[in-house]
């Protein structure tokens, strides 16, 4: 059941692992603490190593301290030492839409890097392949980060030299 709208889809996850990884987001969605909303969102993450991760919104009474299911799942396998990713599945009761993530999460994705899949989804276990790239096109990302750097050396380099 896969969307034909696929985007720099990366290669490499079998039908099984995708199919495991939605259903793994759909369970953390039945955890989302949203008494604000209403809105349940999960998400799961698998690591390059095969390791799953999961995630749901946790709200708070003071609006902005919410956190979106993303970043949980993301932060729950950062903090266990995982930092390198395959994918990531993100799943709502939306039937008819493909859940998105907001731009604060896929600002959180880049940082890990651009080039892995982001599995939006259906209740029905429909979705559609988007790679974070594609997601968040001109990004600022850690790279920018190391390109001030180099060009402060570099502009050091000049003034001692002259
Ligand atoms: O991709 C998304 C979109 C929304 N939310 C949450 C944030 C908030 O708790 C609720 C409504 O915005 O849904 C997520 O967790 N992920
Ligand atoms: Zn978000």
């Amino acid at each position: 059941m896969e969307d034909t709208r696929n985007q720099n889809m990366q290669p490499g996850l079998e039908d099984r692992v995708v199919k495991a990884l939605i259903q793994r987001s759909q369970k953390a969605k039945d955890f989302a603490y949203c008494p604000y909303s209403k809105f349940r969102v999960g998400a799961a993450v698998l690591t390059v190593d095969g390791s799953f991760f999961t995630g749901c919104n946790v709200e708070n009474a003071a609006s902005n301290l919410g956190i979106c299911a993303e970043r949980v799942a993301l932060s729950k396998a950062v903090s266990e030492g995982h930092q390198r990713f395959k994918a990531i599945a993100i799943a709502s009761d939306l039937k008819d839409d493909f859940i998105s993530p907001c731009g604060g999460c896929r600002q959180f994705l880049i940082e890990f890097g651009s080039q892995w899949n982001v599995y939006l989804t259906k209740p029905d276990g429909s979705h559609r392949c988007m790679a974070v790239e594609a997601l968040l096109p001109a990004a600022f990302t850690p790279e920018d980060i190391q390109k001030e750097k180099k060009e402060e050396e570099k502009a050091q380099s000049v003034e001692h030299n002259s």
